[in-house]
């Protein structure tokens, strides 16, 4: 791609907003550990002085997005008063430098509340590049010569799986056919799977319309929250399996529930109904034990699905080269952002592991339908065995939602990575002042903040 011109692309400023909804009122996004979650997000607007704005959030539960609020404040010296194209055009040091403040990296580093700054504040900064290049983000990765797309990448502690070099090497080999491959996601798009029928909270009946709903829409694959209770849990997972059929998909998630043997026998005695993974079914943090768990479930034909919490490249390294997970949920708002993303991509490449990208949370699909559309267009070239979670949630929020149609997400078409709220959104759900949080606090659906939640 030809140099940026640098004119009036300076930063001059960082906004962040606390915005959050009621998703808790309903058991959306319930699971057996996040029992009332409301979605949520800290919110980032970049602005440079031509008046260019980038958008970029990270996803939370609620309570807790305050902290990250206050950690973004904390990094805006690192880009306030940067010129963006300086950035764009030495990613990887820049992001070494965000990450690796010789003070702050201290309560990292790259992990938990302050790589979730770091990935608001990168996210928003890729949308400004995508919006410059005029470009929605996959084509902006598409468009790029390897070369290019790996100066994005900080390959430090991963050179043992794949190295710079190796990395160019595997976007090389996926060039020819990358047009056919571009044109075939413009005309079919990419295949998706509903978490939405099954989030723990919800009723037996809620279950089956959703199920019917879901297979009107054309689904084959969904997905069941499960870990709190095994009777339960066999009840739930049969009922969806006798209203989807056999011929369908089953995939069930049980969000760190268990350890590591209860994990094994617990999930053996649901194999009966032929779940194709098990999702998180211990820490994020036990590579070893997920690894265990593989094993032991390999019989069975019933793979491991982890990465919505694992905290970067590094855990992903371990967890593709132990044998821990079969599928690799990259998350677009946990680690990183889109260029440690890209190194978790290109390690799943070359160690043969599926990528299918995490997205229950607020803008999760709206990113990650970018990510997985350059995957198949420059990096793995196949979708075999590999979908898009789609939950249906907030999307009526974004300027430029995700459009799901016959269970396939469409090619994101406008400039970005489709990160903006709408303004009516924020006048609303900012949070505590929104004037939806304002009444809800006024009719008690929820009790106002405490002190030490208003920090915004
Ligand atoms: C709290 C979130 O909704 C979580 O349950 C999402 C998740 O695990 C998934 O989508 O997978
Ligand atoms: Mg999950």
């Amino acid at each position: 791609m030809p140099a940026l011109n640098r004119d009036g692309l300076k930063i001059i400023q960082l906004d962040v907003k606390d915005v959050r909804f009621p998703t808790s009122l309903g058991s959306h996004g319930s699971d057996a550990l996040h029992t009332d979650p409301n979605y949520s997000c800290a919110y980032v607007t970049i602005t440079t002085e031509n008046g260019k704005q980038g958008f970029g959030l990270t996803f939370t539960c609620g309570r807790g997005t305050e902290i990250i609020v206050l950690t973004i404040r904390a990094l805006k010296r690192f880009v306030l008063g940067k010129n963006a194209a300086d950035i764009f055009t030495d990613f990887a040091s820049f992001w070494r430098a965000i990450t690796n403040d010789s003070q702050m990296r201290w309560i990292g580093p790259e992990k938990g509340v302050i790589h979730l700054a770091v990935a608001a504040i990168l996210n928003a900064l890729w949308d400004l590049w995508a919006r410059i290049e005029n470009k929605p983000l996959w084509r902006l990765l598409v468009d790029m010569e390897p070369e290019e797309l790996v100066s994005t990448i900080d390959f430090r502690y991963i050179t043992d799986v794949v190295t710079k070099t190796e990395a160019v090497q595997l976007l090389k080999a996926k060039k020819s056919g990358k047009n056919e491959r571009v044109k075939y996601l413009n005309d079919n798009g990419y295949p998706a799977y509903t978490t939405q029928v099954g989030w723990m909270g919800y009723s037996d009946e809620l279950v089956k319309t959703l199920c019917h709903k879901y297979l009107n829409l054309g689904f084959t694959h969904f997905k069941v929250k499960v870990g709190v209770n095994f009777e339960d849990d066999y009840r739930r997972c049969s009922a969806v399996r006798n209203h989807i059929g056999n011929d369908k998909v089953l995939m069930i998630d049980a969000n760190q529930a268990w350890s590591v043997n209860e994990a094994i026998e617990w999930v053996k005695k649901l194999a009966p109904l032929k779940p194709l993974w098990i999702e998180e079914p211990t820490s994020p943090d036990d590579v070893l034990g997920h690894a265990t768990i593989s094993k032991a479930l390999r019989p069975y034909g019933i793979g491991v699905a982890t990465g919505e919490m694992c905290a970067n490249r590094v855990m992903f390294k371990q967890f593709l080269q132990s044998g821990g997970m079969q599928y690799c949920q990259i998350d677009s708002a946990r680690i990183g952002s889109v260029n440690e993303i890209l190194s978790v991509y290109i390690m799943a490449e070359k160690l043969k592991v599926k990528v299918c990208p995490h997205a229950g949370g607020i803008g999760l699909c709206e990113m990650v339908q970018h990510l997985q559309f350059w995957d198949y267009a420059s990096l793995s070239g196949t979708m075999e065995g590999r979908l898009i979670e789609y939950v249906d949630q907030q999307h009526e929020h974004f300027v430029d939602p995700c459009i799901v149609e016959n269970a396939r997400y469409l090619a994101p078409k406008i400039p970005g990575y489709s990160t903006e709220f709408l303004p009516g959104t924020l006048e609303k759900y900012a949070y505590p002042n929104g004037s939806e949080w304002q009444r809800m606090f006024k009719e008690g659906i929820f009790p106002p903040p405490d002190e030490a939640e208003l920090v915004n």
